[in-house]
């Protein structure tokens, strides 16, 4: 929230000559250095031949911007109010398995990263490290509410209920249900290296049954449906968000449902190999919606030009998923912030140059599509 004011030259420039990462590729390069392959493939790959995953990012290249002129200045403000909270940008984290298996910071180091930079992490229901645990760093860092809860429903509903009940006393904020997951994706890679398992240590310890202690099995369910959607939503007060959906009749039958936010994705290309991209099926979520709750959007943001082009479109905050995990994976917790303030600053300054001051600024107005 600093005035903007930039001077040319070198001398002015901050970036010049700093160490790297400039960019988020620098991160995504210095972690598939450091990952053993067979996990850099788990944490990069998509589902069958890998074109949705490839099409996620490309499909920001259709978009040209109409940059608005003579109007960037004043004091920007990034800060983004959802679900009862306000984030310091229109950014959050996605959820993704294993932070541990990136590197031992893992799930704290990134909520602490998150803290610092003000925004939300969705832990994912097969972190690493139990709910408490990060819910704690969150808290040593005075940022309560900064934690989001992704589920898979499990068709055990005693345990679900349970899972509810724990991710609720911990201060998480909202459930984040994936619904893009009744079965797991083709992931060719990982089924070429045989990557079935956590090594020894390392478990989703989210699925500790209260009884026995064991750690359960996660099991997507192609029976998830949306009686227990209202199931869900009679069980808890939490703010109950649907990610996966690509489809306007979903959205529509999502807010019929009471949800309380829709948040586009194809689960980075990891599901449905083929499936649209996020940011092409956005406008007709986005329509179909209203303004009657937020729409959320992930799938292949890597620069603040790709955010701009979300929230022009209509979404009100976009999520990270792999850039998180290369800074993770790079650096540890220095890494993930590098990841959010990288993101932050290209952003601002992306929004600026466009003429804008603030995300209510954004609208399709801006946008230029090219054809293909
Ligand atoms: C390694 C990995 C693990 C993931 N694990 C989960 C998960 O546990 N739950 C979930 O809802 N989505 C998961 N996702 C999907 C992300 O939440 C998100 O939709 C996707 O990564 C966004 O695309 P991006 O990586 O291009 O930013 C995972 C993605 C990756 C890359
Ligand atoms: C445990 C997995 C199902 C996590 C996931 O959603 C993913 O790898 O994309």
């Amino acid at each position: 929230m600093s005035p903007v004011t930039d001077r040319v030259g070198p001398r002015h420039n901050p970036t010049a000559g700093a160490a790297l990462p400039v960019n988020l590729r620098d991160l995504r390069d210095e972690a598939w250095r450091r990952l053993d392959p067979a996990h850099r493939d788990y944490f990069t790959g998509g589902a069958g031949d890998e074109r949705t995953l490839r099409a996620n990012e490309t499909a920001f290249d259709a978009y040209r911007l109409l940059p608005r002129v003579l109007r960037g200045g004043g004091e920007r403000d990034l800060r983004t109010p959802l679900l009862g909270g306000t984030l310091s940008m229109p950014v959050l984290v996605s959820p993704t398995a294993f932070h541990r298996l990136a590197h031992p910071d893992g799930e704290v180091g990134c909520a602490r990263a998150v803290a610092g930079a003000d925004t939300v992490l969705v832990l994912s229901m097969a972190a690493t490290t139990p709910v408490e645990a990060v819910a704690a760093a969150m808290d040593a860092a005075d940022r309560p509410g900064r934690l989001w809860f992704q589920l898979y429903p499990q068709p055990d509903l005693g345990f679900t209920e349970s899972l509810v009940r724990r991710v609720e006393a911990a201060g998480c904020r909202a459930l984040v249900v994936t619904v893009d997951s009744p079965v797991l994706g083709r992931r060719e890679r990982d089924l070429r290296n045989g990557f079935l398992d956590l090594p020894p240590g390392l478990g989703c310890e989210n699925m500790r049954d209260p009884e026995t202690g064991r750690i359960r099995d996660i099991v997507l369910d192609a029976d998830l449906d949306w009686p227990r959607i209202d199931w869900l939503r009679g069980v808890t007060r939490l703010p109950v968000v649907l990610k996966g959906i690509l489809h306007p009749a979903d959205a529509r039958l999502a807010v019929a449902h009471g949800v309380d936010a829709v948040w586009v994705s194809n689960h980075g290309g990891r599901q449905l190999d083929g499936a649209a991209t996020a940011v092409d099926a956005l406008p007709s979520v986005v329509d179909a919606v209203g303004d009657r709750v937020p729409v959320l959007l992930d799938g292949g943001i890597r620069r603040g030009t790709d955010v701009l082009t979300a929230l022009a479109l209509g979404a009100t905050a976009v999520g990270v998923g792999r850039p998180v995990l290369w800074g993770l994976a790079a650096r540890g917790e220095p890494g993930v912030r590098q990841v959010l303030d990288l993101l932050r600053a290209d952003l601002g300054q992306a929004m600026t140059l466009a003429g804008a001051v603030r995300p209510a600024d954004l609208g399709p107005d801006l946008l230029n599509r090219m054809p293909r």
